[in-house]
Formats: structure tokens, C-alpha cells, sequence
């Protein structure tokens, strides 16, 4: 059988095997149409069926999370753990609470993580995590009896050596204290490196926090240099308002771009003089405002409710929110905006029409999985210093990322040319990251 039609065959059988888990299929289906020639060059990876074992978390776990309001009301959400791929060191991946979280998300989030995880270089293998809860709204309180009961269940599943989760969407700073608290606990052990993501006051690292928006602007600086070009003067809009986009605003600003927009899930802002970071930081991470909140304080700027951001011309685009924010409309105004590049700072902001979409104009884009890997990465090393009982400075972690993403950007450039198609960055991700894992299982045997 032909590589393209065993990779076929695996595909449906993905689909059959995950019902009506969309996101999931979507995940899957972008890194096996990459893979089918590195199958040519590789029989042996069919032989012992890698794929369908990659495809195959090696573990999946659903568990219930009860918990009191301020109210005194219980409420019953629903906990995920995905533990994906151990091939390459232990589980890593982010915790997401979102009322929008069931199996399949976890599940792609789970899968992409796997090769990103092998693309950053560190010794981790992949997983993700979290809950059907939404901490929208929730007090503090509410947020730290969630965290505790989640917990309650969680540790006995996660450790320094076994699976290391940190934040994602919903899950920052605050929501990793309680959680760390809660298995330190529940334990009886203070073991750093179980959670990554943590407060400088207790065992996290210098740039974690910003490494994924800082990391996915290197990586854009890199894809410019590439094309003898640079970010100085560039327009450029980020989707989001978190914890990507706020530190993709600061780097893009750092080094010469000018972000005019960004959004939350009401809306979108668009400042011409260049958004604010630090009225950003303030109204985000510390008053949980929505960002209509912005223009109170630069009556210049403009809120536009319930629209998409993309609608905003510029050359360089961030998408740092969530999944399939960028569909065939969105990636049509990017294009006749003139957009040179596309940088996902989340993970699968653009649908598989917008990246057939910035292909066909010859816009150059970069998968999340490449360009966010500044994140793990950064956890990574945190997992380094608390194993060392060390801290490094801002300085020389901010290097570190920058050499980290530098690399990337170097191997997803030249396996895409060593494959015959240069410039495709989908195409060199999938493929550096999938020879990773592969070579790495067919060395452990048939487990
Ligand atoms: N935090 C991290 O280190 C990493 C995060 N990512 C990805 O980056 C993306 C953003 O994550 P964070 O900034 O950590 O989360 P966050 O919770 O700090 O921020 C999420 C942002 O996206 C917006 N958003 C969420 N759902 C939306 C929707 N349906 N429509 C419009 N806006 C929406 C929110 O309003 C918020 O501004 C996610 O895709 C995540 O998986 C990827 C790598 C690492
Ligand atoms: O830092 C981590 O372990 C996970 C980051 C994450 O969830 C991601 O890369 O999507």
C-alpha cells in the first residue's frame, strides 16, 4: 500500500475510533497529511505502526470536581487529564478551565503538545488537562476551592517524573498557587518541579510567564529576518488579551512593531498609536476587566463589540485566543489587508481553510506548535532550576528562550527544504517533531 493510503486508512480509524471529537480529527489530519513522505523514507515507522500508537493516548483520565460557591450552591464540573506521549521524558501540557473543555479538546491540545514538546528540544514528553469550570466571574475563593478539589483528584495521577502540568487558557498564576498548595498538602512533599508555571516567591522561573507571547514574536522576528526583512515599523494585530497576547504586545513593541488591536471574547480594541501594555496588564491581569474597559482610559481608541479582530489591517498577525478563531473569512481580510505573516501564539487558531488560504497568496505562516513553543519550553526549564534548586536572571532566560526559538526556526526551515517545500513551516513542524517521537519509540520496543 501506498504511504498516502495507509495514512488515509489511520485517519479514518482515527475518526471512527473518537466520535464527534472534531477538534481532535482536525489536530490529527494537519500532522499525518504532513508525515505521508517521511512514511516513504521510513517503512520501518509503519512496520511497528507508530502512527496509530501517536494517535493513541497512552492514558485518559475523566473525573469528577464538586465544589461550594460563595453562595453555599454545589456545583459538579467535570476534570480531564490526557496523558498523550511519555516517548521523549514525562507528560507536559497545560491545565484549561473553560466551559467550552470536553475529551476532544483536551484531546488535540494533548496531541499537538506532543510534537511541540519534541520540536522545543527539552525532555518531555506530552499531555494536557482541565475542566468544564468557568472562572469567569468566580470570586477568588470559589477559584481556590475549585483548584483544591481538581487537585484532590489530580495528584495522584502527576509528578516530577511522571506528568507535569502548568496553565493554559483560565489557568494563570493564581489558579497555579492554589493547585500547587493543594498537592503539597495533600502529599506531604514539596516537590517544585510537579507544577510549572509557579510564583517567583516559590519555585518559578524568571520568563515563564512571558515566554509563549515573547517566544512566538522571536519566532516572527526570525521568519522576517529569513526573508531579509524585520519587525521595525510593522503594523501588527494580536488576537486575545491574556497571557500570549499581552507578552506578544510587549515583545512586538520591544522590537520596533506597533500591535493596533487586540480582543477578548466580547470584542476587539483598535488603538492606532499602539496599545497600551501596561493599561493592558492592569485592566487584564489584575482587575479581570472586559476589555471595553481599555478606551475608558484612551478615549482615542475604539471598542467594536461582538466583531472579529482580523477585520483590522496589518502586516503581521498573532492570533493568541483560541482554537479556529481564523476561518476562511477571517483569513480572506487578512490576505486583502496585505498580511506578510502569521504567527499562532495559541494553539490551532487557523482552520485548515485559512492555512490553504495563506498558502495559495503566499502568506507565510507558522504553526502554533513552532511558534508557542516558547512556553513549554520555558517550563521546561523551570523543571531545570527547581531540579538544581537554582535560579537564573531575567536576562539569561530571556537568552535561553531566544536561542530556543531560533532553533526551532532553524529546523522546522530546513526540514521543510530538506522535504522539497520550502517556506512550509506546517510542513517542517509536523515533520521534525513526528521523526522525534517516532525514533524514540521504535527504540523503546512494542509499548
Ligand atoms: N499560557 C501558555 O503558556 C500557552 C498558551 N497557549 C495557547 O494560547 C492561547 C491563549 O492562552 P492564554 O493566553 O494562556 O490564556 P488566557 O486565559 O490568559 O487568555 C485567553 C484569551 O483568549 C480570549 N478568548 C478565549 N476564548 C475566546 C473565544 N472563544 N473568542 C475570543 N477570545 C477568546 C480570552 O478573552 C483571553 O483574552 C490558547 O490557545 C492556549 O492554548 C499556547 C502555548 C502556551
Ligand atoms: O508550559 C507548559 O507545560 C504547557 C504550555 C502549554 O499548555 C502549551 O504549550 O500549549
Amino acid at each position: 500500500m501506498k504511504a498516502q493510503d495507509k495514512v488515509d486508512v489511520i485517519f479514518d480509524a482515527v475518526v471512527r475510533r473518537n466520535p464527534g471529537e472534531s477538534e481532535f480529527h482536525q489536530a490529527v489530519h494537519e500532522v499525518l497529511e504532513s508525515v505521508v513522505p517521511v512514511l516513504d523514507r521510513h517503512p520501518e515507522y509503519a512496520d511497528v505502526k507508530i502512527i496509530e500508537r501517536i494517535c493513541e493516548p497512552e492514558r485518559q483520565i475523566i473525573f469528577r470536581v464538586p465544589w461550594e460557591d460563595d453562595r453555599g450552591e454545589v456545583h459538579i464540573n467535570r476534570g480531564f487529564r490526557v496523558e498523550f506521549n511519555s516517548a521523549l521524558g514525562p507528560f507536559k501540557g497545560g491545565l484549561r478551565f473553560h466551559p467550552s473543555v470536553y475529551l476532544g479538546i483536551v484531546k488535540f491540545l494533548g496531541f499537538e503538545q506532543v510534537f511541540k514538546n519534541a520540536l522545543s528540544g527539552m525532555p518531555i514528553g506530552g499531555g494536557k488537562g482541565g475542566s468544564d469550570f468557568d472562572p469567569k466571574g468566580r470570586s477568588d475563593r470559589e477559584v481556590m476551592r475549585f483548584c483544591q478539589s481538581f487537585m484532590t483528584e489530580l495528584y495522584r495521577h502527576i509528578g516530577e517524573y511522571t506528568d507535569v502540568p502548568a496553565g493554559d487558557i483560565g489557568v494563570g498564576g493564581r489558579e497555579i498557587g492554589y493547585l500547587f498548595g493543594q498537592y503539597k498538602r495533600i502529599t506531604n512533599r514539596y516537590e517544585s518541579a510537579v507544577l510549572t508555571g509557579k510564583g517567583l516567591s516559590y519555585g518559578g522561573a524568571q520568563v515563564r510567564r512571558e515566554a509563549t507571547g515573547y517566544g512566538a514574536v522571536f519566532f516572527a522576528e526570525e521568519m522576517l529576518r529569513a526573508v531579509h526583512d524585520s519587525l521595525e515599523g510593522k503594523r501588527v494585530v494580536v488576537s486575545g488579551s491574556g497571557n500570549v497576547a499581552i507578552y506578544a504586545i510587549e515583545k512586538v513593541h520591544q522590537l520596533g512593531g506597533v500591535v493596533v488591536a487586540c480582543s477578548d471574547s466580547s470584542g476587539y480594541v483598535h488603538d492606532d498609536k499602539g496599545i497600551d501594555v501596561e493599561l493592558l496588564k492592569d485592566l487584564k491581569e489584575v482587575r479581570r476587566a472586559r476589555i471595553d474597559a481599555y478606551v475608558g482610559r484612551r478615549p482615542h481608541a475604539r471598542f467594536v463589540a461582538d466583531r472579529s479582530v482580523w477585520e483590522v489591517p496589518c502586516q503581521v498577525a498573532v492570533p493568541c485566543a483560541t482554537q479556529n478563531e481564523i476561518g476562511a473569512a477571517e483569513a480572506k481580510a487578512l490576505i486583502s489587508g496585505n498580511c506578510m505573516i502569521v504567527v499562532e501564539g495559541a494553539n490551532m487558531p487557523a482552520g485548515p481553510e485559512a492555512i490553504r488560504a495563506f498558502a495559495e497568496a503566499g502568506v507565510r505562516f507558522a504553526p502554533g506548535k513552532a511558534a508557542n513553543a516558547g512556553g513549554v519550553a520555558a517550563s521546561a526549564l523551570e523543571m531545570q532550576q527547581n531540579a538544581s534548586r537554582d535560579s537564573w536572571t531575567f536576562e539569561f532566560s530571556e537568552q535561553r528562550l531566544r536561542d530556543i526559538m531560533g532553533d526551532i526556526h532553524r529546523r522546522c526551515y530546513a526540514t521543510a527544504e530538506e522535504y522539497g517545500m520550502p517556506g512550509n513551516y506546517v510542513a517542517g513542524a509536523n515533520i521534525d517533531g513526528f521523526r522525534r517521537v517516532a525514533e524514540a519509540m521504535l527504540a523503546h520496543g512494542l509499548i
